[in-house]
């Protein structure tokens, strides 16, 4: 004979007893959490998107059933958030002008509901924000091919408090954010740090107007795969041609195939700079899948 079905009560006696163990786990998860803020010391980096992005695709292998992975993401990106809070002040500057509110909504999901969070009208606002110490975090929208003034551009410098790119927005899908701007990047005075499956962005500026294919070209021969390319004339500025290249991988300021790829130059090229980069988010593999 079956046993007769559990009754509400009995199910709901169990949901309690779930409810504690998580909860239990979400407070000793901030105990350990203290320590790490305590181990990082002195370098004392709290936001670490590597980490992140790393402890999110662990999380996204092992995911079966019916709850939602997305929903699983925007969990654990408000908790870990928040536990980034214990740590030390943060604060956040999002490009959001009144016609883009998407990237509001995006990185308040990234970012949680408990970190301060400024919208700014520019996205060089929002770079000046990160580089004298208002916000810890800015996030500035995914470049564009059209754009007259890119953002970008302000980042190519060698000097060490300039922002980098850290991460990309949203790492698992975008949920009921408003409008459609799809993709925002993160900017913090952090180092890009590797994960296994990166991209870095390249500035590259030359002497003069080369086509895309000649750069594509010189870089492959270095070994490097390209994604995209977005280009400014550098005109106004009286400065050579800019290029903005996002490669498939981690690569720093060291990296032999960059030294590769001057050589395949020559003389056009001013210099190379890695703006940052940041882990493949969860939402490209599933773009890919069309899910
Ligand atoms: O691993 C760390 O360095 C932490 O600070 C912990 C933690 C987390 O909650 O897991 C929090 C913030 C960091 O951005 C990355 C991860």
């Amino acid at each position: 004979m079956s046993s007769p079905p559990p009754s509400l009560d009995d199910l709901r006696r169990e949901i309690d007893e779930i409810d504690d163990k998580i909860h239990d786990l979400i407070m000793r998860r901030a105990q350990v959490v203290e320590l790490i803020g305590i181990a990082k010391r002195p370098d004392n980096q709290i936001v670490r998107p590597g980490r992140e992005a790393t402890i999110l695709r662990r999380l996204a292998a092992r995911h079966t059933g019916t709850f939602p992975l997305p929903v699983v993401v925007r969990l654990w990106r408000e908790m870990i958030a928040t536990y980034s809070r214990i740590q030390g002040p943060m604060a956040v500057a999002v490009y959001a002008p009144e016609e883009r509110r998407g990237f509001w909504d995006v990185s308040r999901d990234h970012y949680g509901g408990s970190i301060p969070m400024t919208a700014v009208n520019t996205p060089a606002a929002a770079i000046r924000a990160v580089a004298d110490g208002t916000a810890t975090v800015g996030v500035v929208p995914m470049p564009e091919e059209d754009d007259h003034d890119p953002w970008w551009r302000y980042l190519m410098n060698q000097d060490p408090k300039t922002p980098r790119v850290v991460a990309s927005l949203p790492f698992c899908g975008r949920g009921n954010a408003r409008g459609d701007d799809r993709e925002a990047l993160a900017i913090a005075l952090i180092q890009h740090e590797r994960t296994g499956d990166d991209r870095t962005l390249l500035g590259i500026e030359l002497t003069e107007d080369k086509s895309r294919g000649r750069l594509k070209d010189a870089l492959e021969a270095a070994g490097l795969t390209t994604v995209s390319f977005r280009s400014w004339t550098g005109r106004e500025t009286g400065g050579g041609p800019l290029h903005l290249v996002e490669v498939a991988d981690f690569v720093d300021a060291k990296d032999n195939r960059l030294a590769a790829f001057a050589a395949n130059m020559g003389d056009i090229l001013l210099r190379t700079i890695p703006i940052g980069g940041f882990a493949v988010p969860l939402s490209h593999a599933a773009d890919a899948r069309k899910i």
